[in-house]
C-alpha cells in the first residue's frame, strides 16, 4: 500500500452543458520519500489533479487514499482538516500574504499547530534560517526578490510539518541560480521523509527529482522511476488544530495596521455618524436637565398658584377667560405668586380680590391636594444686620411654593426665623455669610395699612439659612423668606390687612396637577367660576413639546448618519474581499476554514466598529467639555451631558452596525471557492 493512491480520476469542466474532460482516468500511487514531477503538455491538466491531491477541488470522479484512508471529498471539515495536517502548497506565484511579514507568512500555518506561541516562532525562525531568509524575516513579501519569495513560500510550506509538499512550477518565475536553490531544497524535503509532487515544464527540473510522471490527454502515459525514494524514519509529528479565534483578531488587526491610512480615513467616517448620535444624546440630556433645573429652581413643580377668578374687560361676559394681571403672572410660578400676594400685603392699595379661610378649606379638602398655603410678598424691604443694610426686592414667607433646593446652608425657616440670599444680601453683610447663621437680623418694609395710611413692617428674625438660585430667570425674583407666623404677626402688629389674594396648593403627585388645576378652575359658588388655577405643567408642556420635536428631528439625523455609517463598512468591506480574494485562496489553501475567513472579515469590521466608537467617544467628550466651557460664561450649566449610558449605546450600536455590515462580504468571502479564490489577480 502506498502513502499516497489516485484511483480512476475523472474531471471535466462545463461550459454551460458542454463538458471538457480534463482528465480521463488517473491511477497514480505515491510513496512517502519520493520527489515526483509532473510533466505534460499546456493545459494537460497537471495543476488539475495537483488541486485534487491538495484537498482543494472536490468536485471529481474516482478516489484518492492517503496513509490507507479514502477522504470524504464531501466532508469540508474533513478536507480542511487534511489540508491544515497533510499538505503543504508552493505556487510558481509565489502567494505571500501581503500584509503580513516574512515572519507572519511562516507563522499562519503555525497557528493551526498545538505549538504554544515561543516554540511557533521558534520553527517559524529556524525555517527562515533553512530557507537562508532570517535576516528578511521582518519584512514584508513586496519588499523581496522573486527567488527569495520562494523560500518564503517554502518555509511556510514546511511550517506545519505537512507529509505531502505540491509545488505547482516552484521555479517557473526564477533564474538559474534559484532554481537550483530551490531545488535542492525541494530534494532536502523528500530526504526528510516527504513527498514531494511537483509541477513542471522543465525536462532539466523534472530530472532533480526521484520519478517522473508524464500526462498527454487526461492520462498518464509514461512513468519513470530515476532513483529510489529516500527512506523514511519515524520521527515524531507535529499534531494539527483549528484556528483560534484570537488569531482571526490578530490578523484583521495587522491588516487593518497595513492599510492605516486608508482605514483610518473609514473610521474616522463611521465615528461622524456615533459621534452625531452621541453629541444629540448629550444635548438631549443637557437640555431636559436645564429645563428641570430651571423648573426646580424657580417653581415647585407640585405647585398650583390659585388667584380669585376674574373677569376681564375685554372678555366681557365671557366666562372661562382669566384676568389679563393673572394671565401675566402664569408665565411663572413664582412670578405668579410675586405679583399676586405682593398685592396681599399692600391689598388695600389695589384691591385685589382676596381668598378667604372658606376657600382655603374648600381646596384643602379636594383629593391629591396636600397643603394649601397663603401667601405673602411684602416689597421694598430693607434689611438690617449690625448696621448695615441690604435691599429685597421683595419677602415672601416660607410657603409650598418655596424651592427647598434653593438653600444652600441651613434649613427652612421656622418661627422667627428668615433665610436670606446669598448674594443680594448675606454677602453684603458678612463675606463670611455662613457665620451669619443663628445671628437676629431685622427687616422693615412700607405699605398702608387698613386705614389706607403709610405704616412700616417691622419683622424681627434669626437667620436660618442661606439660599442662591442659579437659574437664569433668578433675576426676576429673590429667595428671602420669614415664616408665614413671623410676617403675619409684624403685619397685624402695624394693623395691615393679612387677608391674600394668592394661595400656593400643593399636590400628592405631579401626574395630578394638571387634573387638579383644571379642577380647581372648575370650582364655582352660585354659578360663577372662583378661582384662576395656575401650575408649571401648560409652560413645561409646551416647552418640551419643542424640546421633543427637537430631539426627534435629531435622531432622525443621527440614524440617517447611523446608515451612512453602516454602507460606508458595507463597501469597505466588499472592497476588502475583492482586494484579498487572493489572500482566502491562500489561507483556505493552507487549510483555514470557512468559518476562520468569515471570523476575519467580522474581525476586521468589529476593530473599524470600536475604533470608530473610541474616536467618536472621544470626540464628543471633548467637545462637549469645550461648549460647556465656551458656554460657561453665558450660562453656568452643562449643555452637553454625556453619560455612561451613551457611551456603552454607542459601542453597541457600533458593534451591531459593524457585525451586520459584515456579515454579507464575510459570507461572500468565505463561499469563494478556493480555487477560484487562489487565481485571482
Ligand atoms: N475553472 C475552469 N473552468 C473551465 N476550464 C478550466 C478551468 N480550469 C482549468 N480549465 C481548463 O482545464 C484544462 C487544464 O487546465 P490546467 O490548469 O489543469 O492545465 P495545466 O496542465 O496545469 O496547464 P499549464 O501547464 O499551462 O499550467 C485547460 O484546458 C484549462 O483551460
Amino acid at each position: 500500500m502506498s502513502y499516497l493512491e489516485l484511483r480512476d480520476i475523472h474531471k471535466s469542466y462545463y461550459l454551460g452543458k458542454e463538458e471538457f474532460p480534463v482528465l480521463k482516468g488517473i491511477d497514480l500511487n505515491f510513496d512517502l520519500g519520493e520527489f515526483v514531477s509532473i510533466l505534460g503538455e499546456s493545459g494537460g491538466g497537471k495543476s488539475t489533479l495537483m488541486n485534487i491531491i491538495g484537498g482543494l477541488d472536490r468536485q471529481f470522479q474516482g478516489s484518492v487514499t492517503v496513509d490507507g484512508h479514502r477522504l470524504d471529498h464531501k466532508n469540508e471539515k474533513a478536507m480542511d482538516f487534511y489540508r491544515r495536517d497533510t499538505i503543504g502548497y508552493i505556487y510558481q506565484a509565489y502567494n505571500l500574504v501581503n500584509h503580513l511579514t516574512v515572519l507572519d507568512n511562516v507563522l499562519i500555518p503555525l497557528d493551526m499547530t498545538t505549538l504554544n506561541r515561543s516554540q511557533r516562532e521558534e520553527r517559524a525562525t529556524s525555517l527562515l534560517k533553512r530557507v537562508g531568509l532570517l535576516d528578511q524575516a521582518k519584512k514584508y513579501p513586496n519588499q523581496l526578490s522573486g527567488g527569495q519569495k520562494q523560500r518564503v513560500a517554502i518555509a511556510r510550506a514546511l511550517a506545519s510539518d505537512p507529509k505531502i509538499i505540491i509545488a505547482d512550477e516552484p521555479t517557473g518565475a526564477l533564474d538559474a541560480q534559484n532554481t537550483k536553490d530551490v531545488l535542492a531544497i525541494l530534494d532536502s524535503i523528500a530526504q526528510e521523509g516527504r513527498l514531494v509532487i511537483t509541477v513542471t515544464h522543465s525536462q532539466a527540473v523534472a530530472n532533480s527529482g526521484t520519478r517522473i510522471v508524464h500526462l498527454e490527454d487526461g492520462k498518464i502515459n509514461h512513468d519513470t522511476k530515476l532513483r529510489d525514494a529516500y527512506p523514511v524514519g519515524n520521527t515524531p509529528r507535529l499534531a494539527s488544530k483549528l484556528l483560534p479565534a484570537s488569531v482571526a483578531y490578530r490578523t484583521a488587526y495587522k491588516h487593518f495596521k497595513y492599510s492605516f491610512w486608508r482605514n483610518s480615513l473609514i473610521v474616522i467616517g463611521t465615528a461622524i455618524g456615533l459621534f452625531a448620535v452621541m453629541l444629540f444624546s448629550g444635548l438631549g440630556n443637557g437640555i431636559k436637565g436645564y429645563i428641570n433645573y430651571q423648573v426646580n429652581e424657580m417653581v415647585n413643580p407640585q405647585v398650583i398658584a390659585v388667584n380669585r377668578y376674574q373677569k376681564t374687560a375685554a372678555a366681557g361676559s365671557g366666562g372661562s377667560q382669566t384676568s389679563q394681571a393673572t394671565q401675566s403672572t402664569s408665565t411663572s410660578q413664582a412670578g405668579s405668586s410675586a405679583t399676586s400676594a405682593g398685592t396681599a400685603a399692600t391689598a388695600a392699595t389695589t384691591k385685589q380680590p382676596t381668598i378667604s379661610d372658606q376657600d382655603i378649606s374648600r381646596i384643602k379638602s379636594l383629593k391629591h391636594v396636600t397643603k394649601a398655603d397663603k401667601v405673602y410678598i411684602a416689597n421694598g424691604v430693607t434689611a438690617h444686620y449690625k448696621g448695615k443694610t441690604a435691599s429685597i426686592s421683595s419677602l415672601q414667607n416660607w410657603n409650598a411654593s418655596a424651592t427647598r433646593n434653593t438653600i444652600k446652608d441651613g434649613h427652612q425657616p421656622k418661627a422667627g426665623e428668615v433665610l436670606i440670599d446669598r448674594d443680594a444680601v448675606a454677602k453684603k453683610f458678612n463675606q463670611n455669610y455662613k457665620s451669619l447663621i443663628g445671628k437676629t437680623m431685622t427687616l422693615n418694609y412700607q405699605t398702608l395699612n387698613q386705614k389706607n395710611k403709610i405704616v412700616t413692617v417691622k419683622v424681627k428674625a434669626k437667620i436660618a439659612g442661606i439660599t442662591s438660585n442659579s437659574s437664569s430667570m433668578s433675576s426676576l425674583r429673590t429667595d428671602d423668606y420669614v415664616s408665614t407666623q413671623t410676617l403675619t404677626n409684624a403685619m397685624k402688629a402695624a394693623h395691615v390687612d393679612t387677608k391674600v389674594a394668592s394661595i400656593a396648593v400643593n399636590i400628592d403627585k405631579i401626574g395630578n396637577v394638571k387634573a387638579t388645576t383644571k379642577q380647581i378652575n372648575h370650582l364655582k359658588s352660585h354659578g360663577q367660576r372662583q378661582f384662576t388655577a395656575t401650575s408649571v405643567d401648560s409652560v413645561i408642556g409646551t416647552v418640551q413639546t419643542y424640546v421633543s420635536l427637537a430631539t426627534d428631528i435629531l435622531a432622525a439625523i443621527a440614524a440617517i448618519s447611523l446608515v451612512v455609517s453602516a454602507l460606508m463598512i458595507i463597501v469597505t468591506m466588499y472592497m476588502s474581499v475583492s482586494a484579498r480574494t487572493k489572500e482566502i485562496g491562500i489561507l483556505r489553501a493552507l487549510g483555514e476554514s470557512k468559518r476562520d475567513v468569515r471570523r476575519l472579515f467580522i474581525s476586521e469590521s468589529l476593530i473599524i466598529g470600536v475604533l470608530s466608537a473610541t474616536l467618536a467617544t472621544v470626540v464628543a467628550l471633548g467637545g462637549g467639555a469645550l461648549t460647556n466651557h465656551l458656554l460657561a460664561s453665558i450660562t453656568n450649566f452643562a449643555f452637553v451631558q454625556i453619560t455612561l449610558g451613551n457611551v456603552v449605546t454607542v459601542f453597541v450600536i457600533a458593534l451591531i452596525i459593524s457585525l451586520l455590515a459584515a456579515m454579507l462580504p464575510a459570507r461572500r468571502a468565505a463561499r469563494l471557492n478556493p480555487i477560484d479564490a487562489l487565481a485571482a489577480e
